[in-house]
């Protein structure tokens, strides 16, 4: 039971409420030293939906998500964050190693063409990485992270932006 409350049904990751559950144990924990999360939105997703249908869409973030894990290390928390945004907490890391990781994935999503029926679909996606700042919460980290997604997204996509 504990583990379906725990978890997004489509992808197998944290779902919401619990992320944001672990990403507070995360902020915690990073009193003592560093930590990040990347917050992933995928690209011009809204068009995947409308051209190749839903179910394909579903796949995408599937995909995603597993792209995102392959890349991870014990102890970083994955989670579905809204409809076709995750949310990545890296305990333990400084700006510089959450902005590789964020690039790594990205260029994993950017490089592998989805197919789904007969359709190619190309998937790429704008990502926003931000540092804990002593004294933050997590809310106020969160918010930095999604400043830096919009400014992925307003400076054209596939890219990953570090938070100011
Ligand atoms: N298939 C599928 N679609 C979803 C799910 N959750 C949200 N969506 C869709 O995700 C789309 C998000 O679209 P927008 O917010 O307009 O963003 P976008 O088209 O990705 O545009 P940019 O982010 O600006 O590149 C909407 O069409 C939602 O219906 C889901 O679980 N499955």
């Amino acid at each position: 039971m504990y583990a379906l409350a725990s978890t997004d049904e489509l992808t197998g990751v944290f779902n919401r409420r619990r992320l944001l559950e672990m990403a507070e144990g995360v902020r915690r924990m990073a009193d003592d030293g560093n930590a990040c999360v990347a917050l992933l939105d995928l690209d011009y997703f809204k068009q995947v939906n409308d051209t190749c249908g839903h179910l394909a869409g579903d796949q995408v973030i599937r995909v995603a998500c597993k792209t995102i894990i392959q890349h991870c290390r014990e102890g970083d928390v994955v989670g579905r964050y809204g409809g076709e945004e995750l949310l990545v907490c890296l305990p333990n890391s400084t700006l510089e190693h959450g902005m590789g990781v964020a690039e790594r994935i990205r260029e994993a999503l950017a490089a592998n063409t989805i197919f789904h029926d007969d359709h190619a679909i190309p998937v790429t996606a704008g990502i926003g990485v931000a540092a804990w700042r002593e004294g933050e919460t997590l809310s106020q980290w969160l918010r930095r992270a999604d400043d830096a997604l919009y400014e992925a997204k307003r400076s054209g996509r596939n890219r990953c932006v570090a938070a100011a």
